[in-house]
């Protein structure tokens, strides 16, 4: 269904302003756009980017994840993510928690690595189904070059407003290390009638989402000093909806704001839609360690010091916390399931299937 046939975002509802950032402008070096995207990481943690350049990948990526998704469930778990703390691949409906009432999410992602994609015909991490395949050189891997790039610029200018060495973030982010950046294809069928919650509350966990949806539900929490409401963030067409990391936030010392967000079900008429969503996340690379870097720049030394409350430092690197954040909330992670798995000799996702629709 093309964006123009969806019915509009309702007018009655509490919506987060955000600033909008010209990524052309950006790009080119322009001095405010570069200070309204400072003040808008450092305040909101989430902004618009208008003209970010992969608006010709959106459709072709979207459309490998229809068809992707539309794959019988025994061919999708061929290239399952698993539930011990990978990301690539298929990731099943239901496979983490929504909400603190037990609820699960309705959210089905097909992942696809940043470095599988780039390499592709060769494989670094995983294969993917053949929907991936026939759409990696001419959507898949443009795309991912695209956010990549973009990333990149807003990465450099958060670089010089931290008053780090010139490349300092950059180079801990370079493409061509392995890494767990990945694109990410999202679909929510239209919620049953007493779904709250789609996809539960989270922060992202690398250093910058670059995401394009359509339909409203994705909800956002203002940092420090906001109201502590829940307000929606609305599509605007053409324009992606960024956001910082816990990554970039760790190494800013916390002055870059990764804010907590969640996705409820469409507003209004759009309900009754199928949800579809699309993501870049930019994450580090590997063996980048996570801690403020406080070391090379008085701001973050002195941002710091100020909040001595808080923990810049989880003591692993980034593919280490990822894995250890990608199985918190999983529902196939916990102790019920994990017993009666062992008494039912079934193929795991035949009785994900099974504890899902229970
Ligand atoms: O679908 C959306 O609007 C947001 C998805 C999201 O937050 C995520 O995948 O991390
Ligand atoms: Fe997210």
């Amino acid at each position: 269904m093309s964006t123009s046939t969806l019915p509009p975002f309702p007018d009655d509802l509490p919506v987060q302003d955000l600033l909008v950032i010209d990524y052309k402008l950006l790009k080119a070096g322009d001095k405010s756009q570069a200070d309204a995207l400072w003040t808008a990481a450092t305040t909101w943690g989430f902004w618009y980017l208008k003209n970010h350049e992969a608006e010709d990948f959106v459709e072709p990526m979207l459309e490998m994840g229809r068809d992707t998704l539309a794959l019988p469930f025994e061919e999708k778990m061929k290239y399952w993510q698993g539930n011990k703390g990978d990301s690539f691949g298929y990731k099943v409906a239901g496979a983490t928690y929504a909400d603190a009432d037990g609820s699960t999410d309705l959210a089905e992602f097909i992942n696809v690595s940043k470095d599988d994609a780039l390499a592709y015909p060769n494989v670094v991490h995983k294969v993917y189904p053949p929907t991936v395949n026939v759409r990696m050189k001419d959507a898949v891997k443009p795309f991912i070059q695209s956010c990549a790039k973009s990333s990149r610029v807003l990465i450099d200018v958060f670089n010089q407003k931290l008053g780090l060495p010139e490349g300092t973030l950059a180079a801990l982010h370079r493409t061509e290390v392995e890494c767990i950046s990945e694109s990410r294809c999202i679909k929510v069928p239209p919620p049953p009638k007493d779904t709250k919650v789609a996809l539960g509350q989270h922060t992202d966990f690398g250093s910058i989402s670059f995401l394009v949806n359509r339909l409203g539900g994705l909800q956002v929490l203002v940092p420090n000093g906001g109201s502590g409401e829940w307000k929606y963030v609305k599509p605007i067409p053409g324009y992606a909806i960024c956001n910082i990391g816990d990554t970039l936030s760790i190494l800013s010392g916390g002055i870059l704001k990764s804010a907590v967000h969640r996705v409820v079900p469409p507003p209004g008429d759009q309900r009754q839609f199928e949800r579809w969503s699309l993501v870049y996340f930019a994450r580090p690379t590997n063996e980048v360690y996570l801690e403020a870097l406080s070391n090379q720049s008085p701001l973050i030394a002195q941002a710091v010091q100020s909040s001595k409350d808080k923990n810049y430092t989880p003591g692993m690197t980034a593919a280490q916390w990822f894995a250890k954040r990608q199985t918190q909330h999983r529902t196939d992670g916990d102790k019920v399931r994990s017993i009666i798995r062992y008494f039912i000799p079934l193929k795991s996702h035949f009785l994900d299937r099974v504890l899902k629709a229970t």
